[in-house]
């Protein structure tokens, strides 16, 4: 399985004084999965992303991104961000024109078009009366029609309804299950994530605490009720209800009688993982840096 992103120990500081914001973050991306990227405000989600995108350059450790540095894929990589910027002064049309001015060879203004039609988009609407909603449609229509190999997007889904969420979602499932497009998408609406990503990577202290496929994650989890010992187990969050208690742990091995095992919801994975910060990571084989790697370039 190919690697779309791997990053080995890579560290991130604003300013020579600034705080690290990334600290000794590794992980790996295989190809063609739809990942997650979930974290508390402030976590450094943003900014991995853009050293991904080759926008910001990490102050230590290496990140490639389809196999080269990011600067070097850039033609490859669509980035979507948090603001959605675009020029407000021009019209949807001549957006999608400087589309494809600006990738030669890649761009499929049929695909870009259809995006913005489904959206009962005029062409001729300038950008600066579009709403959030809207603006993030062209946003995402110009990011997909360059049909990149790695689409990086920066909490697209905020300012979207219901349905129009779910039919973009929809776009980008079909996009990567037809051309194998990789998505990194950071959120904070997790039942969405349940239905759209495959894969997960959530952040914590400058770097990943979990990451892996969604169902291997939730596999290595169980959430117990009851009344017992649970010493010999990783409990990544305990709490007392009424029956004893709730815990969620690593599925180390068999359980005693006394408790009721269920797996958990994703909701419930992510929720116990984002209230218990210094639970031990877990960071499945496909998902770990250098484990697959052949080769990596600064
Ligand atoms: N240009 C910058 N200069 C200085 N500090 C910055 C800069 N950009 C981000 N930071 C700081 O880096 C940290 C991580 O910010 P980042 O935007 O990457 O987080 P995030 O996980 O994307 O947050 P959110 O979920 O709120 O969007 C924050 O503490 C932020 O204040």
């Amino acid at each position: 399985m190919s690697t779309a992103i791997e990053a080995i120990g890579v560290g991130k500081r604003y300013g020579r004084r600034g705080a690290a914001v990334l600290e000794d973050c590794s992980f790996r991306l295989p190809a063609g999965r739809i990942s997650a990227l979930v974290g508390p405000n402030g976590v450094g989600k943003s900014t991995l992303l853009m050293i991904a995108a080759g926008l910001l350059r990490q102050s230590s450790g290496r990140l490639t991104v389809l196999g080269a540095a990011p600067g070097e894929t850039r033609a490859k990589i669509a980035y979507l961000a948090q603001g959605k910027p675009l020029y407000p002064q021009l019209s949807i049309a001549d957006t999608l024109r400087l589309g494809a001015e600006l990738n030669p060879g890649r761009w499929d203004a049929a695909y870009a078009a259809q995006i913005v039609e489904r959206g009962s988009l005029g062409p001729k609407a300038k950008v600066r009366s579009l709403s959030g909603g809207q603006r993030t449609r062209v946003a995402l229509a110009l990011a997909l029609g360059k049909r990149p190999e790695l689409l990086l997007l920066d909490e697209p889904m905020a300012d979207l309804d219901p349905l129009a969420r779910h039919e973009l979602m929809g776009t980008l499932l079909a996009d990567a299950a037809e051309h194998g497009t990789t998505v990194l998408m950071s959120s904070h609406i997790v039942a969405e994530l349940a239905d759209t990503c495959d894969h997960l990577l959530l952040m914590g202290g400058g770097r990943i605490r979990l990451g892996g496929g969604i169902d291997d994650l939730i596999g290595a989890h169980s959430l117990v009720t009851g009344r017992g010992d649970l010493s010999g187990y990783t409990v990544v969050e305990s709490r007392a209800s009424g029956r004893g208690r709730t815990a969620l742990i690593r599925r180390d091995g068999p359980l005693g009688d006394g408790w009721q095992v269920q797996e958990p919801s994703l909701d419930e994975l992510l929720l116990a993982h984002l209230r218990s910060p210094d639970a031990p990571p877990l960071i499945t084989p496909s998902t770990t840096a250098g484990a697959h790697r052949t080769e990596v370039t600064a």
